[in-house]
Parts: structure tokens; sequence; C-alpha cells
């Protein structure tokens, strides 16, 4: 960890401290995220979720690992550093965000969205303090909850921040999918237009109460399986009769109004995909980025915690591959992620252990 200067702690969270740091090298800004849990081999670093995850999750919305340093058993992973995360971005600004930015701001996260679904991945704790912001740009980040969508149930429900939860989650469904960052999103968009969480509720109970609040009582027809769900946990939903979204965000157009009401849906299959989502008219006229990578984002040094030995041999595969592919995209320095073999490659980082 000699190469960074600590500058500033910038974040706390369940799981670790995050510094801003300069790689004295090269003068580089980063964020250190040492983790609190001790890790006694490179297996335990490279199986940590937030690694699999990331190492997967090569996209412009999502925030780049750039390195993972292991040092007397503690966990460094270092960050492209942003300028901080929407929350604090949204406090210092104290003023509403205009349509056009929440429009801008959204499209990104849903970008990020739609590649993590598509590697297979969901987030599970979508929230304002995980989106961090630079310019104007959006990150997704804080992938420590994140997991396979074909990873085994039950998930645990150890929840950090509830405000963004789904119903299914409170209501300990066995299984659930990406769905759920949907519902998050949802519920962060509308908290866009008013600058209030739209479920702050200090309890799991409580953020279900407001839940029904505002979309209403669940019937048999606006969420058949989440009945069941209530009944076997002993749930009875409060009744209330639901409140109208343009109501809620008097501000907000009917485009946005329609996309917040079909993400905040009861019933998980009824909330569009972040694909779909992309597509909603709230985004006419956004300019959709290509699923491209750049080949140097993917070189990034993500095996430090490896033995040397192991990472010599993959980084000379790595440059094998990276020339190879240079040749095949004449003069273009970018390719389709899921045509990109070191992308593919980096999936199983142990592959040259074998
Ligand atoms: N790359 C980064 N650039 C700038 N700030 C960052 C970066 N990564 C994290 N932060 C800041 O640090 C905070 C905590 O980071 P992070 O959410 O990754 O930690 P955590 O322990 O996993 O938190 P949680 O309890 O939410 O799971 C973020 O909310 C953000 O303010």
């Amino acid at each position: 960890m000699e190469k960074y200067e600590r500058i500033m702690e910038i974040g706390r969270g369940a799981y670790g401290v995050v510094w801003k740091a300069m790689n004295k090298q090269t003068g580089e800004l980063v964020a250190i995220k040492k983790l609190i849990q001790e890790y006694h081999t490179a297996e335990d670093c490279m199986n940590l979720r937030e690694v699999k995850s990331l190492i997967m999750a090569n996209h412009p919305n999502i925030v780049k690992l750039k390195e993972i340093i292991r040092e007397n058993n503690t966990l460094f992973l270092i960050f492209e550093c942003m300028e901080c995360d929407l929350y604090k971005f949204t406090v210092a600004r104290m003023k509403l965000f205009s349509e056009t930015e929440i429009r801008n701001l959204c499209f990104q996260i849903f970008q990020g969205l739609a590649h993590m679904h598509h590697k297979g991945y969901f987030h599970r704790d979508l929230k304002p303090e995980n989106l961090l912001v630079s310019n104007n740009l959006v990150k997704i980040s804080d992938l420590g909850m994140a997991r396979e969508m074909n990873g085994k149930p039950p998930y645990t429900h150890n929840v950090t921040t509830l405000w963004y939860h789904a119903p299914e989650v409170f209501l300990r469904a066995p299984y659930y999918n990406s769905s759920v960052d949907m519902w998050a999103a949802g519920a962060i968009i509308a908290e866009l237009f008013t600058n209030q969480p739209l479920f702050q509720g200090s309890s799991e109970s409580d953020v279900m109460y407001k839940i029904c609040r505002v979309l209403g009582t669940p019937t048999e027809s606006t969420w058949f399986s989440g009945l069941d769900l209530a009944r076997n946990i002993c749930y009875r939903f409060p009744d209330f009769p639901g409140v109208r979204f343009s109501e809620l965000l008097p501000t907000a157009s009917s485009d946005a109004v329609n996309l917040i009401a079909s993400l905040l849906s009861w019933c998980p299959c009824e909330r569009p995909t972040a694909m779909q989502a992309l597509q909603h008219p709230f985004f006419h006229g956004c300019y959709r980025m290509p699923p491209t990578v750049r080949l140097e984002d993917t070189c990034c040094n993500i095996l430090n915690s490896v033995p040397l030995v192991f990472r010599i041999a993959r980084q000379r595969e790595l440059l094998k591959e990276t020339r190879s592919l240079r040749s095949c995209v004449s003069g273009s320095e970018r390719v389709d992620a899921s045509e990109d073999p070191i992308h593919k490659l980096l999936l199983n980082p142990f592959v040259f252990l074998k």
C-alpha cells in the first residue's frame, strides 16, 4: 500500500472505510476501501462477492475496480475515485433536480443495471449512497450485496437501508431476482423529484406500511403471490386505497409518473426490466451507449492478491489476447463486451491455476 498516499476519509459503511488517496507514482486519485473482515488467502479474496461481481461488471456506469491489495490479511479494494455519492450530492445542491437532470441520471443507472443483470448479477442494495457521481456521470457502486441470479435461495435479509427494499424482500420471499433492483430504482427516481425518500420507515413493518399507503393494499389481481407470502409469515397488510403518483410527484411529467408507477408495481414480474426501462418514452431521445468495453479497462491489475507466478502467466495470456483482439478490431479500440475474450477470461480468474 506504500504506493498510495491517503488524503482523507470519504465514506464509511457496514463493510469498510473508504479513503480518497493518490497513487504516488502516477498522481492518479483513487478511492481505497479497506474491508473490516480479514482475508487469509488469495482464494478468499477472489471469492468475495464484491470482487467477483465487479470483475464481471466492466461498464462505464459501474464503478471500476482498479486493483486488489492484500496486506497482513487486510484487503484493500482500489477503485476509480468519484466526486461523491448521490445522497451527498443531493444534500449539497439544496435544490430540486430538473426533469432533464433526472432523466440523465436515471438513464445511466438503468444502463449500469441492464449490463449487470445481463451478466447474471443483481445488486440487492441499490440506494443513493451506492450511486456515485462525478460531473454528469453516474456509476453504480458497492456490489458487496450483489448476487448471482442463479445463486441458491434463501437469500439473507440482513438489510442495511430499508427504504429502497422491495416488498417481496420484507415478506421473506424464498426467491427474488433483479426486479428488486428495479423497485429500488423506482423509489430513487421518485425521491429525485422531491428530495424526500418515498418510503422512509424506521423498521421493516414501518416501510411496508408506507408502501401500502402509497400503492394501496395489494389484492389478488395486483399481487396474488404476495398474499401467499404474507399468509406464510402471518403478516396482515394495512388497509389503504392508495395515492396517485401524479399527486405525490406534481412536478413529474406523465411519462415519468408512468415509469415510476410501473417500477413500483407490487408484483415483481410486472416491473419492467432495466432494458425495457431504457426503452420507456421517458427516455426517448436519450442516446444509449452500446455494450462496449475499452480494451485497456479490462486489463486493469485485478490480480494483485494472486501469487506472482500465476499473475505473470495470466498477464502474458491477457497480453496475447489483447494483441490478437487488437488486430481483429482493425483500428478500433472498442469491442462488443459479449465477444470480448479478455472479458470472458476475467469471469474465471483462476483459469491459469489449472
Ligand atoms: N469510488 C468511490 N469514489 C468516491 N466515493 C466513494 C467511492 N466508493 C465509496 N465511496 C464513498 O464511501 C461510502 C461507503 O462506501 P461503500 O458503500 O462501498 O461501503 P460499504 O461498507 O460497502 O457500505 P454499505 O454499508 O452501504 O454496504 C459511499 O457511500 C461513498 O460515499
